[in-house]
Parts: structure tokens; sequence; C-alpha cells
């Protein structure tokens, strides 16, 4: 096979490879199309250089893949399917390549890991997750079929593979003559090397999966490399022409796939309890959820509000398991591990440190009007995190707790969001307020916080803005 880029292997088990072909960039834009899908794309450079790392996770034997327009001098990149054990590594390499990471990308809901999207965006901020609507999952930006993610010059096109899951999609490189040549596809779980995705949860069919490879991807050009999420067999690269003659289940006939398929008999993965519900969220980090379940329930003190129950908010609507049980902690302090319960396993999970400031809350016994707008709070569904929730649970709280804004004696204060950053919030106060500013931060902060879970910190704009002086009326 001739390959118009240059090609440099590592020395590891799994050989990641850089292609390079040529081109410069210049600036990022999202647009939506008329026909209602969007584009992630960038301004056309003359010719277009492609950085591409294929990278492994061992236990759950997954390939993430980091692709970069290298002509560009911001070097934009993105990362399909990173896996969360080996973010602090696809980090690292980014930053030692220079790369600015846009995207962290699933090809689906996966059931054997957990995602790495979510602790990405916590650890590099700007990162945006991306993930198929059809996936029905919770992401920065969905794709449909058709939408092209572009970074620099160069763009991934998504075309819907459904089969091994309802929302499945394969990410293909561009075709144009700026893009790298030959094509490349990401398959995911679609088609794995001399196998394909399994299709007995999540909303597979095997007939589905027949006809997305048969019409998505063994139609691409026959030199196209195809790059699929796993390999078992030490597999790290195909092409459609090599799967079209070889492929042992998808070269039959489509009863024969079907009764293959209906015939692995393949144990579930042992993830799949915590894999499928954590990945419902590629935003936030499986830590992230957890320590802010912990909290909510710490701080709600209330037994209908226990972390099992947030879990339970992000279960997947087909998944048909029974999602881990969380041992609700007993002690009156916070604990330091949570067990997690999956198929009579129990794992232990960590708890992060918690800021001090939340334990130091936690002693000062609640007064009789805080324990009963816990009490109504508690009793109302915990929103997500978005600028509209926020929005509305501060008008809730002219309401909850009028006491900080009764302007029948003439108090004229306001409170707006300013700014939200992942869970941090910054509010802005102006005008009158009945009571000091850092009290209006700090109950308008509880109340916040007990909505949404999800937000860790509630702050100030400006500094200035607690001063309680005349001239901020
Ligand atoms: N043993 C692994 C899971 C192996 C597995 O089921 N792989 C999936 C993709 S990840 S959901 C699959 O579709 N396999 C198809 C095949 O033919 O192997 C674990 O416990 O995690």
């Amino acid at each position: 096979m001739l390959l118009k880029f240059r090609f440099s292997h590592f020395s590891t088990a799994f050989s990641p490879k850089v292609h390079t072909i040529s081109a410069p960039v210049i600036k990022i834009t999202k647009f939506r199309s008329q026909m209602g899908s969007s584009s992630y794309t960038t301004s056309s450079g003359s010719s277009s250089k492609l950085l591409f790392r294929q990278l492994f996770e061992k236990e759950s034997s997954t390939y993430t893949y980091l692709l970069a327009d290298a002509s560009h001098p911001d070097k934009p990149a993105l990362l399909v399917d990173p896996v969360d054990k080996t973010v602090d590594r696809d980090l690292s390499l980014v930053k030692e390549l220079g790369l600015k990471l846009l995207y962290a990308i699933n090809t689906h809901v996966h059931a054997d890991h957990v995602t790495g999207t979510g602790l990405i965006k916590s650890k590099a901020p700007g990162v945006r997750s991306i993930i198929s609507k059809a996936s029905n999952a919770k992401a920065d930006l969905f794709v449909e079929p058709g939408d092209k993610i572009s970074f620099g010059d160069l763009f991934l096109e998504v075309r819907a593979t459904p089969g091994h899951t309802l929302g499945c999609v394969t990410y293909v490189t561009g075709d144009g003559h700026n893009q790298p040549q030959p094509r490349m596809a990401f398959t995911g779980d679609a088609l794995l090397i001399r196998g394909c995705g399994r299709t007995d949860f999540q909303g597979g069919s095997s007939e589905q999966l027949y006809k997305s490879v048969h019409s998505q991807i063994f139609t691409l050009p026959k030199d196209t490399l195809l790059y699929p999420a796993h390999d078992y067999k030490g597999f790290s690269v195909s092409t459609v022409e090599e799967e079209m003659l070889y492929n042992p289940r998808l070269t039959k006939d489509e009863g024969t796939f079907k009764n293959i398929m209906a015939n692995l008999n393949l144990s579930y993965p042992k993830m799949i309890d915590v894999a499928v519900p954590a990945n419902m969220d590629t935003t936030h980090s499986l830590k992230e959820r957890i320590t802010k379940a912990v909290l909510y329930w710490y701080f709600t003190e209330s037994k209908e509000n226990m972390p099992l129950k947030l879990l339970h908010a992000h279960k997947h609507h087909y998944h048909p398991l029974p999602i881990p049980t969380l041992c609700t902690p007993t002690c009156n302090s916070l604990p330091k591990f949570l067990t997690v319960k999956q198929n009579n396993a129990e794992t232990k999970l960590r708890m992060p440190a918690v800021p001090p400031r939340y334990h130091r809350r936690r002693s000062f016994p609640a007064s009789p009007a805080t324990r009963r707008h816990r009490a109504i709070s508690a009793s109302i569904s915990p929103l997500d995190l978005t600028e509209d929730n926020i929005k509305q649970v501060l008008d809730d709280a002219r309401v909850e707790l009028a006491q900080l804004f009764d302007n029948s004696v003439g108090i004229t204060g306001k409170a707006e969001l300013a700014d939200l950053d992942g869970p941090y919030v910054k509010i802005r106060l102006g005008g009158k307020f009945w009571h000091e500013r850092s009290t209006v931060l700090a109950r308008l902060g509880n109340y916040l916080k007990q909505r949404i879970p999800e937000i860790l910190e509630v702050d100030i704009e400006d500094e200035k803005q607690l001063d309680d002086s005349p001239e901020n009326f």
C-alpha cells in the first residue's frame, strides 16, 4: 500500500504511528447548516499535515487516537475514545507535542471502560466533549450523520453506524485534496479487525450492524485505513479491502451473520454496571460526579437524596442491568472511601479531598429557617448544571430566601449569573441588601449547590462587589 505521508514508529508494544502530510490553517468557527446538522470547522489553507498517534489502554484493550493539524500555528488537536485511566498519559503527550486540544470525542457510550472525556475537561478546561445525538448521552457538542468536526484545515466526517449500540458513529477523515490519503476511519466498536462489536445490549441489533458496516464502511475507498476502538488479538490497523475479504463475520450473508452474533456467548464486560451510567455523561469525570453526589447528600442530610439516587438520574434509559449501588456512608464525617457494588463485587473508590470550608460549614448547627429551606429544596429534584438552570434557581431564591431580597423595605438587591466555568459559578451582586453581601453570597451559594449538586463552588465576580458601602447600592 502506498502512503502519501511519513510513518514513524515508537518502540511500544502497540506501535503508535505518525502520519504527516502538509498545510496551514487559520481560525475555528462553528456553524449550523441549513439542514439542521452542526459543523465545527475552520477556514481553509492550501495544504495540510496530519499528526497521528495510536494509543492503547491495556486493561480494556482500548485504542485512543490523537489527531492534529501539525501545519496550523496552534496545532489544533482532538482525541477519539480516550479512557479515564490513561488521561494523564494522553494529556502529557498533547503537551509534549505542543498541541492545542480542542475536542475529546466518543464513538459511542462504551460499556467496558469509563470514558476519559470528563476527566480531560476537568484537567484541560476549554476542551469540549463530543458524542452522537443518537447516543442520548450528555456532552458539550452533539454530532449527527454528515456533520464535520474540523481541527485546523483537517476534518472528520460523521457516519452513523448503529448496531453495537444505538448511537454508534464512525469518524472518517475528510475527502478532499488537502485531507489525508488514504482516508482513515475510526470505527469504534462497529467494526473490529477480523471481527465486530457485540450486539446483545445497549440497543444492539445484528441486523442494524450488518447494514451499517456494509453501507457506511465497506462503501469507503478500498484503501481506507480502519482503526477500531478495541483489539483483542494484537492487530492495530486494517483496510476496507482486507475486511471485505477476510472478516469472518461480515463477509457472510446477513442470515449467517445474525446467527453468528446470536451465538457469541461472550460474558458481560466486567465494568458494564459502572461504565454505562458513567459514560452517559461525557462532561464530568466519575470521581467528580460521585464527590458532588456525596456532598449533596451530606449537606441536605436527607435520606431521600443519597448519592445512589443521583447516579440513578443518569441511568441509560435502555440499559437493562442494575446500576451500581453505593454503600451509603453512615459516619458523621465525609467518608474517605466509597464502596461501589457491581455484580456482587465491591470496588473501593477513594474520595477526593474535600475543601476544608465544607467541613467548617457542617459544624455549625443549621437554623430552623435553614432546615425548613433544606427540606423544601430536598424535595425538589436536583437540576443539571446549565446556565438556564442557574438563572432559574437564582429567580427561585428571591422567593425561597425572601428575607435576603425583601423589597418591601426598599431593598433593591440583585443577584445575577456572571460566569460559569465547569463546576465553578460566579455571581454578580448589585443594589442594596438587607444582609451583609458576604452573607448573601454564602446563602445563595448554599442554595445553588443544593438545587444543582454538580456545582462545586460559588464565588463573587469581583471582590469589590462584597463591599457593603453605599457606593455599591
Ligand atoms: N472482556 C471484556 C469485554 C469484551 C467485549 O465484550 N468487548 C466488546 C467491545 S467492548 S463493550 C465486543 O463487542 N466484543 C466483540 C467480540 O467479538 O469480542 C471486558 O470484560 O471488559
